[in-house]
């Protein structure tokens, strides 16, 4: 059982919650205070960001919520809770969903109105659990982009400060592929069936102004053994040191079943307070396959519950798809919303 085999350290009771716990720690100092993680998370997500004082007669924490069913991911089974709108008049599939607000991710200087379906409805980004907030801005879309440099260690990362976004995972998870699908460029990072095709920091400038960061994979078995300890080693220095990151984006493989080396990686970065969002990648792989045969939101609900297991409430999550550019618009408005939150604190 893949629950048993996480280390417990990282289990933390939600009553560690406080304004202390979301500071950073002093050699971080530019980093986000939303680390998705933990106590920090539990804040985020916590009933005092949400004004629900127009929904006494809801289960504490729940709250009904008239989303289109194409902006919202309904986990199966369980939390979902869907009917037919009862507006015959409704053309988009309109259904009443019943959210557990703690699932969502509500960033800085945003707020959920449970009174207020339509619009926490129209904030919820498209197959994630990404509440839209004031941060987000005109900002979000692919101008330019370019190769900046390779680095072998992280102090020979770019210096210039700019805000950045990571994107690691397993090899061979869609990484390279993602990004290009991001910036809307087919082979600026390259990409390869084979696994282990990226071997050095890379850092991509977008509109001048921010960095793309794409690194190699982890958990490729066919590397000799110090060479995978050398790049693991040296991708966690990277993000326990780099100043100016601002989250780190965990690819996750969401065609397949999850995977305890994912398990145990989203359990270091919230352990080191790491800001992370989890990507689900390959969502248009939906075939189902002989080795678990499970639909992609199966597989991302999974992990999820996996995941909360271990954590004080749900990070921010999304489901993408780099050959449907599913989720592109979206991972950018996310990004912008965490970019102009950090550059303003
Ligand atoms: N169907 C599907 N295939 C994908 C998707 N993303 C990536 N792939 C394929 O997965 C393989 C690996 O993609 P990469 O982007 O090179 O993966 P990576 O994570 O950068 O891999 P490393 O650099 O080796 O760590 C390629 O064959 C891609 O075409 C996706 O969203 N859907
Ligand atoms: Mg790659």
């Amino acid at each position: 059982m893949l629950l048993r085999l996480l280390p417990r350290l990282v289990l933390l009771p939600s009553t560690h919650t406080s304004t202390s716990t979301l500071l950073r720690p002093s050699r971080f100092p530019r980093r986000l205070s939303f680390s998705p993680r933990l106590s920090a998370l539990s804040h985020l997500a916590a009933p005092e960001t949400v004004d629900q004082s127009d929904n006494e007669g809801e289960p504490h924490g729940d709250v009904q919520i008239k989303l289109p069913l194409d902006r919202l991911f309904v986990p199966p089974g369980e939390t979902a809770d869907a009917e037919q709108s009862e507006n015959e008049g409704a053309s988009h599939g309109d259904v009443q969903v019943k959210l557990p607000l703690d699932r969502l991710f509500v960033p800085p200087g945003a707020t959920v109105d449970a009174g207020n379906q339509e619009s926490v409805s129209a904030r919820v980004l498209k197959g994630s659990n990404i509440v839209l907030g004031p941060y987000a801005r005109g900002d979000a879309q692919v101008v330019n982009a370019d190769f900046v440099k390779s680095s072998v260690r992280p102090d020979d990362c770019p210096r210039d400060g700019l805000p950045e976004f990571a994107l690691v995972g397993r090899s061979n998870v869609g990484k390279s592929s993602l990004l290009n699908s991001l910036v809307r460029r087919k082979r600026l990072a390259l990409t390869s069936k084979k696994p282990g095709k990226t071997q050095c920091i890379n850092h991509f400038k977008v509109n001048d102004s921010w960095y793309l960061v794409d690194l190699p994979g982890y958990g490729y078995a066919s590397a000799p053994q110090e060479a995978r300890t050398n790049w693991d080693e040296f991708t966690r220095n990277y993000f326990l040191s780099r100043e100016n990151l601002v989250s780190v984006f965990l690819l996750i493989d969401a065609s397949i079943p999850a995977k305890k080396i994912d398990l145990d990686y989203a359990s270091w970065l919230g352990q080191n307070k790491v800001p992370m969002t989890l990507v689900f990648t390959k969502c248009d792989k939906r075939k189902k396959k002989k080795n678990g045969g499970r639909r992609p939101e199966e597989n991302v609900e999974t992990f999820q519950s996996l995941i909360r297991e271990y954590f004080g409430a749900a990070p921010p999550w999304i489901m993408t798809s780099s050959v449907t550019n599913q989720g592109r618009d979206e991972i950018l408005l996310h990004m912008s919303q965490l970019r102009n939150y950090w550059l303003k604190h």
